[in-house]
């Protein structure tokens, strides 16, 4: 690892430094080839090994946490920070740079009353998510490790310690915007120069003036729609969407609770703690929005409310025409030209707004169907992807327990498809999209019950070389693909990690 230390050279006085703990008797779980390459590397090796676990120095790390606040289940934390999360650095990479991070190393100044370190069961589950949201081309922060140990730590009962590496192209949050804004009132000078710093770096092609501002957060707006759309599309429930865990470039950010649906349910809640359903499935789209308005908040030292509000105004408009955009993809929807230059313009005209209006009810009544007849969201993509637009019978239709509502449906649907020149190849462009495999959470549980009970990893490796490439049959691997056994049913998962 080659690494570069802008964030520590430049914004002084927005973390500590201080060096991670190690972890004994240090083991690899799990290594993403795919992620090693975006920072040069190949093949783990021992001294890797030794450096990721803290057991030796990194060369040319720096080793800090950074201080951020955030808005948690809908509160203010004035100041949270990386309790348990130590950056190396930016390694260079052969096409951008990468913090690295060690997620588990160690107490840090923000640890308040936690022990700084991560178990092994959501440091695999946030290895495995991590890589497989990258496969699935949702914006993700990445993985590239994840290392067991026999260090023990206490949850509700007792487990062992385990690091996640984790790759960011940023870990700046919304909170950190928060907390500048919020710790340094009437002095913009931090607030000022983290702005700038992550203009320069993470939107090189704006400018770091008025302008430049409100044209940032029009981007940030854009962004943090983008990820969502992506979320929605694939079936994925974030679990803790706190001001904290939004990444300020849209990257999907802090893999704890979440779960990717099985059955289609909006309403689905993942997250063992949000007994209010605060963050379920279908609150998503609207958590975004808060979000961004309290950062939008948090900004008003620097750009002005009717430029924030404009930008505010224009999230719904790029969360469905990202959603419809990749829906349409998905489902098959012709001469879908919610395009990158669409999405651009400002306003759409009467046709095209009456057209996403038809598409997003034909969609929700499609997923409405799912949900009624308790359907796997995933595998009845996948299978309706594999129909023949043109033919009435299908197998997804023998699912149905209501025939009437889903040929009344499917009429609809072939109105708008039309004509198809070549089914097969309408087929292939569907499965291009629709994944056959994905993280399900009892997928994931099994490979560390393995890992928990027999010490193995070969599920572990197992599934991340399946999830590595989601749109592929992999014959061989059918059994994954699969509904969940009983046991295995929309599994919630505990917030302790
Ligand atoms: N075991 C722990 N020890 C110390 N601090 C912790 C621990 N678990 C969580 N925290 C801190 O509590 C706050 C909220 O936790 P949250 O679960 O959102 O983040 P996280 O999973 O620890 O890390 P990240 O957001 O970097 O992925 C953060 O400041 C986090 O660092
Ligand atoms: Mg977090």
């Amino acid at each position: 690892m080659r690494f570069k230390q802008d964030f520590f050279e430049q914004l002084d006085g927005f973390y500590s430094q201080v060096y991670p703990q190690p972890i004994s008797n240090p083991h690899w779980l799990g290594w993403s080839e795919d992620a090693a390459q975006l920072i040069g590397l190949s093949q783990p090796n021992d001294e890797l090994l030794m450096q990721l676990s803290a057991n030796h120095a990194a060369p040319g790390a720096s080793y800090y946490a950074q201080v951020y606040s955030g808005h948690q289940f809908g509160g203010y934390t004035p100041r949270l920070g990386d309790g348990r999360s130590i950056i190396l650095g930016e390694a260079i990479g052969p096409h951008d740079a990468w913090d690295v991070a060690l997620k588990g190393g160690g107490p840090t100044p923000y640890s308040r009353m936690g022990d700084g370190r991560a178990v092994m069961r959501s440091a695999v589950r946030e290895f495995l998510v991590s890589e497989a949201l990258a496969a699935l081309n949702v914006p993700t922060t990445r993985a590239l490790a994840v290392i067991g140990s026999d260090l023990p730590v206490w949850r509700e009962s007792q487990e062992t310690a385990a690091i996640t590496v984790r790759l960011a192209k940023s870990h700046i949050r919304f909170g950190h915007f928060e907390y500048f804004s919020y710790t340094q009132q009437g002095d913009k000078t931090q607030l000022t120069q983290l702005v700038d710093f992550t203009i320069q770096q993470h939107f090189p092609h704006l400018t770091t003036d008025k302008a430049g501002y409100v044209q940032w957060f029009n981007e940030v707006v854009a962004a943090t729609a983008k990820m969502i759309a992506h979320w929605q599309s694939v079936g994925f429930a974030h679990g803790v969407m706190n001001t904290d865990n939004m990444s300020i470039i849209g990257d999907s950010f802090d893999f704890g609770p979440f779960s990717f649906l099985d059955t289609f349910k909006e309403d689905f809640i993942c997250n063992h703690s949000d007994h209010e359903g605060r963050y379920a499935f279908g609150q998503q789209p609207g958590i975004g929005f808060w979000n961004l308005q309290r950062l939008a908040q948090a900004l008003t030292p620097l750009i002005d409310s009717d430029d924030l509000i404009n930008a505010l105004n224009q999230y719904q408009r790029h969360l469905v025409d990202q959603y419809l955009q990749l829906m349409g993809q998905k489902m098959g929807l012709p001469s879908f030209e919610y395009n990158q230059q669409q999405v651009d313009k400002k306003h759409l005209d009467a046709a095209q707004a009456e057209q996403q209006k038809q598409d997003l009810a034909l969609i929700g009544e499609f997923t409405t169907m799912l949900e009624k007849n308790q359907l796997d969201y995933t595998n009845s993509l996948r299978q309706f992807g594999q129909l023949d637009p043109t033919s009435t019978q299908s197998s997804l239709r023998d699912d149905m327990q209501d025939t009437v509502k889903y040929d009344e449906w499917f009429a609809a649907y072939q109105l708008r498809v039309g004509k198809l020149a070549d089914i097969n190849q309408w087929q292939q462009a569907r499965n291009a999209v629709n994944p056959k495999y994905i993280l399900r959470n009892y997928l994931a549980q099994e490979a560390i019950i393995a890992i928990e009970e027999q010490g193995d990893n070969t599920k572990l490796e197992q599934l991340y070389q399946l999830l590595r490439q989601p749109f592929a049959e992999q014959p061989d691997m059918q059994d994954f693909a699969k509904r969940p056994p009983d046991w295995g049913q929309g599994l919630i998962m505990s917030c302790s990690s």
